[in-house]
């Protein structure tokens, strides 16, 4: 949300349960629709990653798409994520930069963001997400996937194994950092992800896909809240 500072979109993310990344919409072309019905049903954080089809967005592409989930964030008070590029984090004023583990450093992408937006990191291992909860800079980490999803194709997937090693090790952390659940879930696998030990997720297909996107979210945010 335009205005937050830094410590505000921390306390924000803190409060954040459900974190919809989503494309651009192209071949439909209701992103702003879409946007609207995501967060009407509860959606915290919105991130655009537009990796579908064969070309990816080019950046004016993707500085639109961006300024359309804006308007819809400001509207509904939520989060706004870029995935992977800090030039049009910094271009977009986003309030979250997701970076993973082959995207920028935290600290070089800090040099470019500057104070304000906060810093995520997506992790597979054990020994990644232990490195994201002490890492300076790092705001929230992700960690997954928790299935196989198309959604990642070629991403082996740790399962619901890391989800318990995260949430064994954030225990003994005083002042644990966000986390997220991410990769293949959706509301009838929710309850294994929540007994795993996660209390956050990220979720792609379970609303993109949904026949009523308002009604998705607002389900997946019920049980998560
Ligand atoms: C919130 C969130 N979590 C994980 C990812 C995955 O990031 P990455 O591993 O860099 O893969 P790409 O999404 O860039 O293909 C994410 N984007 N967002
Ligand atoms: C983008 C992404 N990152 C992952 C990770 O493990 O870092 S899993 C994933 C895709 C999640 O999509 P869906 O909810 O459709 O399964
Ligand atoms: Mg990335």
């Amino acid at each position: 949300m335009p205005g937050l500072s830094g410590d505000q979109i921390r306390r924000r993310l803190a409060d954040a349960r459900l974190y919809l990344c989503t494309d651009a919409r192209r071949d439909r072309g209701d992103l702003a629709e879409f946007a609207d019905a995501a967060l009407a049903g509860g959606v915290d954080v919105i991130q655009l990653r537009d990796k579908t089809g064969g070309a990816p967005l080019e950046a004016r592409q993707e500085i639109a798409a961006l300024e359309v989930l804006a308007e819809a964030c400001a509207r509904h008070g939520a989060l706004l994520a870029v995935n992977d590029r800090a030039d049009v984090a910094l271009t977009v004023d986003a309030d979250v930069l997701h970076l993973g583990q082959d995207d920028l450093p935290v600290h070089v992408a800090r040099r470019i963001v500057g104070e304000r937006p906060v810093i995520g990191r997506s992790t597979h291992t054990a020994a990644q997400a232990r490195a994201a909860a002490a890492e300076e800079g790092v705001d929230y980490f992700c960690a997954g996937p928790c299935w196989p999803t198309p959604t990642k194709p070629g991403r082996p997937a740790p399962g619901l194994d890391l989800v318990r090693a995260v949430a064994d090790f954030t225990l003994e952390v005083a002042e644990p950092r966000p986390w997220f659940a991410i990769g293949g879930i959706d509301l009838d696998r929710l309850p294994e992800v929540q007994a795993a030990g996660a209390g956050r997720v990220v979720v792609v297909r379970a609303i993109t896909e949904a026949k009523d996107p308002r009604a998705a979210a607002a389900a997946l945010k019920e049980a998560l809240t």
